[in-house]
């Protein structure tokens, strides 16, 4: 791979290929983080549900702190993918979870995109080995995994493939850290990263209890909320484990604690996400949503995130390059 033809500091343009929920909340980051962008996306509707989706998070936003010269005004959406990466110094894209739609597009992006730009995927879980296998230079091509949604929640996990390039995953992780984000750089691939590999057990257990009627989705939401979500705004699992062994710290905690896990770590298989599963996750969501519609928990997931990080002293810093 060439140099990346633009320090991380100097990037001005960023395009955003892909715009639903995780295309659009990197839209809505980027332009309040100030910079110039284009998005594309297939579908006939998509320009207006982008524009949607970025009118809704820029409240928040405007809450948080534009960078200067930030405006929805400097986002343009392009015609075709060409167009959209002509001018591009960082693209993420961020399509549907499908292996082969995305090795098809990584590797249109890579023959659109000027040479040395590097061009990182939104994926939640493919590694980029299986993906970079029809691009011409796969050098370029790595993971920026987000989280929902990505204008609001700092973390961004940061890999690489087999045939990535080292100066690569270098270059993105500065890049998003001037972006505002909070960046973990992984040296390996790992199934599920690292936040979604975690989040998949608990998610795995919540299932499991609708599936076999221990639970409902109202009960296991503010088993989390009310419980230890409360902690992990702030410590993660490891550390607040720790605690549990008072004195004696995690070596306390495991001796008292490890061999209890035996059962709850072997006793279940994955379960099977059949029609029943499916409706009784949908219909306990409805419940537990008490009247409120998708616009109005975004509303409310956004101002908790706020509120969360202004507690926690993490609220983002002004300008563009939160991180400096
Ligand atoms: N939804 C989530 O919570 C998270 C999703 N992700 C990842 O982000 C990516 C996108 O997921 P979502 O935004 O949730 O999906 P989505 O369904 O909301 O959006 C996907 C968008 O891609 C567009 N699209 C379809 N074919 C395309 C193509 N060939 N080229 C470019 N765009 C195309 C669709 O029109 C749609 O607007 C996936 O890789 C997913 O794993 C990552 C973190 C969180
Ligand atoms: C549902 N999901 C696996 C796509 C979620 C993520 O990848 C990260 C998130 O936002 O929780």
């Amino acid at each position: 791979m060439t140099i990346p033809p633009t320090e991380p500091t100097d990037v001005t343009k960023v395009t955003c290929i892909g715009a639903g929920v995780i295309g659009g909340g990197w839209v809505a980051h980027f332009l309040a983080r100030g910079y110039d962008v284009t998005a594309w996306d297939p579908a006939p509707d998509a320009p207006e549900k982008l524009r949607r989706l970025v009118d809704a998070a820029w409240p928040a936003l405007t809450q948080l702190g534009l960078a200067e010269g930030a405006s929805r005004d400097r986002l343009t959406i392009a015609g075709t993918l060409e167009e959209a990466c002509a001018e591009a110094q960082f693209v993420q894209e961020s399509a549907p979870e499908k292996l082969d739609l995305k090795r098809d597009l990584l590797a249109q992006l890579d023959a659109a995109t000027p040479s040395g730009v590097v061009i990182a995927s939104s994926t939640s879980g493919y590694p980029m080995t299986d993906m970079q296998t029809e691009a011409a230079d796969p050098s370029r091509l790595l993971v920026g995994h987000p989280f929902n949604p990505p204008y609001l929640i700092p973390l961004v996990e940061v890999v690489g493939g087999e045939r990535t390039a080292g100066e690569a995953v270098a270059w993105a992780s500065r890049f998003y850290e001037v972006a505002g984000k909070s960046v973990i750089t992984m040296d390996r691939e790992v199934p599920g990263f690292i936040a979604n590999r975690l989040q998949e057990a608990l998610w795995r257990e919540a299932l499991h209890m609708v599936a076999n009627g221990e639970a409902t989705v109202k009960e296991i939401d503010d088993s989390i909320t009310e419980g230890p979500g409360l902690r992990w705004a702030f410590m993660g699992p490891c550390l607040t484990f720790a605690l549990a062994g008072g004195e004696g710290g995690m070596g306390h905690m495991l001796d008292h604690f490890g061999p209890s896990l035996k059962s709850p770590w072997t006793r279940l298989e994955a379960p099977e996400l059949d029609g029943a599963l499916r409706d009784a996750m949908v219909d306990g969501c409805d419940e537990a949503a008490e009247g409120r519609t998708i616009a109005d928990l975004v509303a409310e997931r956004d101002q908790g995130v706020i509120d969360v990080l202004r507690a926690t002293g993490r609220l983002p810093k002004a300008g563009k390059g939160g991180a400096e």
